[in-house]
């Protein structure tokens, strides 16, 4: 079966030290053999973080708006066509600072419709000073931005440690667990921690198991964490947290074999509440052509397809804490009866 391509986003406020990040895992990357492709969403006309990057690691830009308003097709069009074109190992997704996460999400899994993926937890890099400031102030579209993005976050850098007084920065941690506390933080000063790169590294082992790397890195990292968490001093600044699943997570289905249309439908009828977002491409066992289908809030929608290219049968399903293997259980058994058929 055709490898999926591990995608990475990265999310943070404006300044917060996206870019930062970015170059040291390409540097990583690298230094693996393994060779990364970058998204860099822009406001602006011209991709000035892209100047900061290496030469030689394929770049696609959308520019002039953010991915997750004007360009969410272009977001899906730049990664197939990046994927088709450059066949990297590793996709890596700059978000303006002004996106929203879960827009972004939306836009990447309908490329998951037809080229194999691996999306990976989402990453956000808060800065610490200027969280401070707007949390103190309470308000402004800026603060309730940067609620979100750290609210659909997996792993949270608490970034420009160096800005920041250590109360602050305890402060602000119990503030970060308050409003995600699935997720887990780590503080830093340039983007540079040790827990981060290990997971970063470990998830891209875990590349192409579908699905499980969403609950599976952090929670080694966590664990690892909280013995080494038993033995700091209680004066310590910062504590990991207990991350054991992913916040926001994704969870994309292969099919094998075409299932049956009505129990498909059933099942999807039965989805849990957490799961707020659906969607996919099927073939049916007693149906003729393709159905792009679509779920959203309890919702459901099947429309005939006639893809111009190949295009595999898949679900991607979003949403909060949902039990995935659940639905992977579900959904194997409906390609088990189909078999049997
Ligand atoms: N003091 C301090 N400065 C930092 C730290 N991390 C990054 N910076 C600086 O902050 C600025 C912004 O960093 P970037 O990595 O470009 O941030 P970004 O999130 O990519 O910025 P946008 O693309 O504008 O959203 C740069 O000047 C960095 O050198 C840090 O931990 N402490």
């Amino acid at each position: 079966m055709e490898k999926a391509t591990p995608v990475y986003v990265l999310s943070g406020f404006l300044g917060s030290g996206k870019t930062t990040l970015l170059e040291q895992w390409i540097t990583t990357l690298k230094q693996a053999g393994l060779k990364p492709a970058i998204i860099m969403n822009e406001l602006g006309e011209v991709n000035l973080d892209g100047l900061a990057v290496d030469a030689d690691v394929p770049m696609t830009e959308v520019l002039g708006g953010c991915i997750c308003c004007s360009g969410r097709e272009d977001l899906g069009m730049q990664l197939a066509e990046l994927i088709d074109s450059e066949h990297p190992d590793v996709i890596i997704i700059e978000a303006t600072g002004a996106a929203n996460p879960m827009e972004i999400l939306d836009g990447i899994t309908e490329t998951s419709l037809f080229m194999r993926m691996d999306l990976k937890p989402l990453v956000t890099v808060v800065d610490a000073a200027h969280l401070l400031g707007l949390y103190r102030d309470q308000k402004g579209k800026t603060y309730r931005l940067m609620q979100d993005q750290i609210r659909c976050a997996s792993i949270l850098i608490l970034n420009k440690q160096d800005r920041v007084t250590s109360e602050e920065l305890t402060e602000l941690g119990a503030l970060l667990n308050r409003w995600n506390p699935h997720a887990a933080v780590y503080p830093a000063v340039r983007c540079k921690s040790r827990e981060v790169m290990a997971w970063f590294e470990d998830s891209l082992n875990g590349s192409g198991d579908n699905g499980t790397p969403w609950a599976r890195p952090v929670r080694e990292t966590s664990e690892k964490h909280q013995e080494e968490e038993q033995a700091e001093p209680p004066s310590s600044p910062f504590k990991v947290l207990n991350a054991s699943h992913s916040h926001v997570m994704v969870y994309t289905h292969y099919f094998e074999v075409p299932v049956n249309s009505e129990a498909f439908e059933a099942l999807i009828a039965g989805l849990p509440r957490d799961v707020y977002r659906a969607k996919g491409v099927l073939t049916f066992s007693d149906t003729s052509g393709r159905y792009l289908f679509q779920y959203a809030y309890r919702a459901s929608d099947f429309m005939k397809i006639n893809p111009q290219k190949p295009v595999p049968d898949v679900a991607v399903f979003i949403g909060e804490h949902f039990d995935q293997q659940q639905i992977r259980a579900q959904l194997l058994e409906l390609e088990q009866e189909a078999r049997d058929n």
